[in-house]
C-alpha cells in the first residue's frame, strides 16, 4: 500500500482554482519532489496535506486513512512531519534544548510537571542530534550556529514527532550548493534508515534532480507531469513551463538540460 495516496485534490479561493484536481501516491521511504513556477499550487498542496488548509475537494490518505481536512494537530500526530524554521524566539535556546522542546511538544501526555524541563528527553534528543551531525554542538546556542547547521537542527526538530511521512517546503533556500548537497545527503540518508517518506518544494534543480526519486511538476495548478527525474527532464511539457518554449525533438542534443546549471539557478530567486 501507498503511505500517502492523494486523490482529484483541488483548492479553489473564490472562482480561482489554486490546485485543480491533482493525484498522486508517495511510498515509505520515498524522495518526492513537488517543484514548479512561483504560483503553481506547491505551498496551498503542502497546506492542504498538513492540514494548515482546507480542501475544496479532493481525498488524502495516509495508510489507507482520510486525513483530509482534520486539524493539523491530528495529521501531525498520525504521522506527518513538517520542517519549520526554528523562532526567533528559541534561537536562545541551546541546540539540545531545542531539541528536547520539539520532544516535549510531541509527547506532552507525558508530561510530569515535577521534572526539569532540562532533564527530559536528554537521551533521545542526543540520539536525534547524532543522526544529523550535531551532537558535538549540543550545548550551544542555536544563535551561534552556521546556516547550515541550524537546518539540520530544524530537521532533527521535525523528527523528534517520528514523522512517516515529512514535508520539507524550500529545504535548501538560502544556502550555497555544498550545504544544499550536504543536508539533502543527509535528509535522504534518514529517509532510507527510517523509512520515511519524504515530499519536499524546491526551486533549485541541482537538488531536486540529484535528490528526489520522482518529481511531480505543477503549472497553473495543473500537475503537468510526473515521473523519474530522467523522464522529467526529457519532458516536452515541463521544458516547455522552464524554458518558456516547446521542444523540438531535433533541437534536443543542442538544448540544456533541465538540470544543467542555468536551470538550477534561474528559477525562483534563490542563490
Ligand atoms: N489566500 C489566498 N487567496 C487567494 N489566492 C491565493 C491565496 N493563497 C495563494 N493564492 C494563489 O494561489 C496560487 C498558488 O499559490 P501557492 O502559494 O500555492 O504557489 P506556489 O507554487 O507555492 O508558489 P511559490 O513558488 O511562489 O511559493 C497563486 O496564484 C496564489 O496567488
Amino acid at each position: 500500500m501507498n503511505l500517502l495516496e492523494v486523490k482529484h485534490l483541488s483548492r479553489r479561493y473564490g472562482d480561482f482554482i489554486a490546485v485543480d484536481d491533482i493525484s498522486f501516491s508517495l511510498q515509505a521511504g520515498e524522495l518526492l519532489a513537488l517543484i514548479g513556477p512561483n504560483g503553481a499550487g506547491k505551498t496551498t498542496t503542502f497546506n492542504m496535506i498538513g492540514g494548515q488548509l482546507p480542501v475544496t475537494r479532493g481525498q488524502i490518505l495516509l495508510a489507507g486513512e482520510s486525513i483530509a481536512n482534520l486539524p493539523a494537530r491530528k495529521i501531525w500526530k498520525r504521522g506527518v512531519g513538517r520542517t519549520f524554521q526554528i523562532a526567533a524566539t528559541f534561537h536562545s535556546f541551546t541546540v539540545l534544548q531545542n531539541i528536547q522542546n520539539a520532544l516535549l511538544s510531541y509527547r506532552r501526555n507525558t508530561y510530569h510537571i515535577w521534572q526539569a524541563a532540562d532533564r527530559l528527553y536528554r537521551e533521545q534528543a542526543s540520539a536525534l542530534l547524532e543522526q544529523v551531525g550535531m551532537l558535538a554542538q549540543a550545548d550551544r546556542p542555536c544563535s551561534e550556529l552556521a546556516y547550515g547547521d541550524i537546518k539540520r537542527v530544524e530537521l532533527a526538530m521535525a523528527l523528534a514527532s517520528e514523522p512517516r511521512l515529512l514535508l520539507m517546503d524550500e529545504p535548501t533556500a538560502g544556502m550555497a550548493p555544498r550545504e544544499r548537497q550536504a543536508l539533502m545527503t543527509l535528509t535522504r540518508d534518514i529517509a532510507r534508515a527510517r523509512n520515511t517518506a519524504v515530499l519536499f518544494t524546491e526551486h533549485s534543480m541541482d537538488v531536486v534532480f540529484g535528490f528526489a526519486d520522482r518529481i511531480l511538476v505543477l503549472a497553473r495548478g495543473q500537475l503537468i507531469a510526473q515521473g523519474t527525474p530522467n523522464e522529467i527532464s526529457k519532458d516536452p511539457k515541463v521544458r516547455e513551463v522552464y524554458f518558456g518554449t516547446s521542444l523540438n525533438p531535433q533541437e534536443e542534443t543542442t538544448r540544456p538540460p533541465l538540470i544543467s546549471t542555468s536551470a538550477a539557478t534561474t528559477h525562483g530567486g534563490q542563490p
